[in-house]
């Protein structure tokens, strides 16, 4: 099976609309320093975090400047989980993890191989996407999946795999890389509104990326 996060929630409703499309985890973006449609101050993930039942696990997604910046997020947002985005290095991840108290996502390049060979085992999962320059998600871009794939055969740490995906190519995505999760924020939004979820997407993302791991078919 594969899981799913939904990234870049800023709305009670698309909370809501997440929820009931069945993902495993939530993404709320805070803290990041650069510009997205998609960001919400800490109180407000706080408060979109606390509103998410029991079973589905919140990440609060930011850039920190430090350790101390990354365990300052957690603290004001209070997630199960922290992705951080950023240089850091394989005991930098292991302070932040031990002083926050939860489970860190790290997130990387597609174009990153070797380091995410050295985070193997320091991160409780790695994220792996198409990053901007300035180590920002939410690009929409894909990368080399079957490069991906071999990346995701040598380690043992949980690979998430992000970048592009949407309700369309998620099936061929999971069938490619065989992740332990796949991770989606532009894909599913609405044309309108740049940040908001189309929740129809929403509900066709995770049913596809599902049915393709049940079923074997892309
Ligand atoms: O999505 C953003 O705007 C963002 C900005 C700064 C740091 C991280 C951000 N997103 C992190 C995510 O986990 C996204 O879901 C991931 O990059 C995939 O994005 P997309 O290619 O749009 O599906």
């Amino acid at each position: 099976m594969v899981r799913t996060k939904l990234c870049g929630l800023g709305t009670d409703a698309d909370v809501r609309a997440a929820v009931d499309a069945g993902a495993d985890a939530l993404g709320f973006i805070t803290d990041v320093g650069v510009d997205t449609p998609r960001e919400v101050i800490p109180e407000r993930a706080a408060t979109l975090a606390a509103s998410v039942p029991p079973f589905v696990t919140t990440v609060a997604v930011t850039i920190p400047e430090s350790v101390g910046g990354a365990v300052d997020v957690a603290d004001r947002v209070d997630p199960d989980a922290l992705q951080i985005h950023g240089e850091f290095s394989p005991d930098e991840v292991r302070e932040i993890r031990e002083r926050a108290g939860v489970d860190v996502i790290v997130a990387l390049d597609a174009d990153e191989p070797d380091r995410a060979r050295d985070l193997d085992g320091a991160a409780d999962a790695l994220l792996v996407d198409s990053l901007s320059d300035d180590g920002a998600g939410g690009t929409g871009e894909t990368h080399d999946w079957a490069a991906t794939r071999e990346l995701r055969e040598a380690l043992s740490t949980p690979l998430v795999l992000a970048g592009g995906l949407t309700p369309k190519n998620v099936a061929a995505a999971v069938e490619t890389v065989d992740p332990f999760a796949v991770d989606v924020a532009s894909g599913v939004e609405r044309a309108d509104e740049p940040g908001r979820k189309a929740h129809d997407a929403l509900r066709a993302f995770v049913r596809e990326a599902s049915r393709t791991a049940e079923t074997g078919t892309a």
